[in-house]
């Protein structure tokens, strides 16, 4: 992992005096050690950390140390649509950067939310409003969380790149770009939030993944910056990956990732559409996959663990 220096606004804070100081209580938990530090903000509309406050408590020698902060939050107050959410998931990548959706995250959340007593329904949903739309986790009797993570974003302005889509697929599937002096072929998925998927023979040899991750995630064609998964299949339900997520540089695990590579997976004709979940192979673990055909949605399997909790100051 790289250590970025404190931003100057961190830093501030860091130096501020214990009578300034304020007291936030945290959990941190983590999937497949994606790791996150969540805040009971139940009762708020809003995070109640700045993206500096939450960039300074993630940083791994100066704070708590994570990819992001969580913020479990009332749901959003609109009647229609929002009258049957039960919270609202919002998240910091660790540069104190808003991604739109988490999918290691929401499986914490999900934990975070049991763990501390809330059972909105008997089938052990909850409806959680994110940036990326409902998003809904069910806790399993195996102690595994099951997350309908929603039909993914295939159309190039959704996801969004401004690489072109292929007229026979409808959408960027390995359309050509250059990037760090190589040429590559790029599948682009959205999940609420983006993810540019390159398939490669060999993940330990034919990348520079120091290099090659950053600067295909500030590439001119993603206008949003992206999320960037290297893949090497290992079979028709077996892929293995490697992440560098957009704010946060490389992560054990990506669930969002997992879920935009088997569809990319399956655009690409590198794997079958199937019934059977995919087994995702990342560097902390692994993540179960599906794309179902009878409603489009991705369903996305995994653990969410605790690790602990306690009081910091900002
Ligand atoms: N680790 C997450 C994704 C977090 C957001 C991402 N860095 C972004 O900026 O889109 C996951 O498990 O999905």
């Amino acid at each position: 992992f790289s250590v970025r220096p404190l931003s100057s606004t961190a830093s501030t804070s860091l130096r501020r005096t214990t009578l300034e100081a304020r007291k936030v209580p945290f959990s941190k938990y983590h999937g497949l050690g994606n790791d996150f530090i969540l805040i009971d903000d139940r009762d708020k509309s809003e995070p109640s950390l700045t993206p500096e406050e939450s960039a300074m408590l993630c940083h791994r020698n100066f704070g708590i140390g994570g990819d992001g902060v969580i913020f479990a939050l009332q749901p959003p107050s609109e009647s229609g649509d929002g009258a049957d959410f039960d919270f609202t998931m919002r998240i910091y990548n660790s540069d104190g950067s808003e991604p739109e959706m988490c999918g290691n995250g929401i499986r914490c959340m999900a934990q975070f939310l049991k763990d501390l007593g809330e059972s909105k329904s008997d089938d052990g949903a909850y409806q959680i409003h994110t940036l990326a739309g409902r998003i809904v986790p069910v806790m399993n009797e195996d102690g595994t969380i099951t997350v309908d993570m929603g039909e993914p974003f295939l159309e190039a302005a959704k996801v969004p790149t401004t690489l072109e889509a292929n007229a026979e697929h409808d959408s960027v599937v390995e359309q050509t770009l250059e990037a760090n002096g190589k040429t590559w072929k790029c599948t682009a998925v959205g999940m609420g939030n983006p993810h540019a998927i390159f398939f490669v023979n060999d993940l330990e040899k034919d990348i520079d993944f120091e290099k090659d991750g950053p600067a295909l995630e500030a590439h001119e064609s993603f206008p949003a910056k992206t999320n960037v998964e290297f893949v090497q299949v290992k079979g028709d339900d077996h892929l293995i990956m490697k992440v560098w997520e957009r704010g946060a540089g490389p992560t054990l695990a990506c669930g969002t990732g997992a879920c935009a590579l088997t569809v990319a997976a399956m655009r690409a004709g590198k794997i079958p559409r199937g019934d059977q979940p995919v087994r995702v192979t990342l560097p902390g673990g692994d993540l179960w996959i599906e794309w179902r055909e009878s409603d489009n949605k991705i369903y996305m399997t995994g653990p969410a663990t605790f690790a602990f909790a306690g009081e910091t100051k900002v």
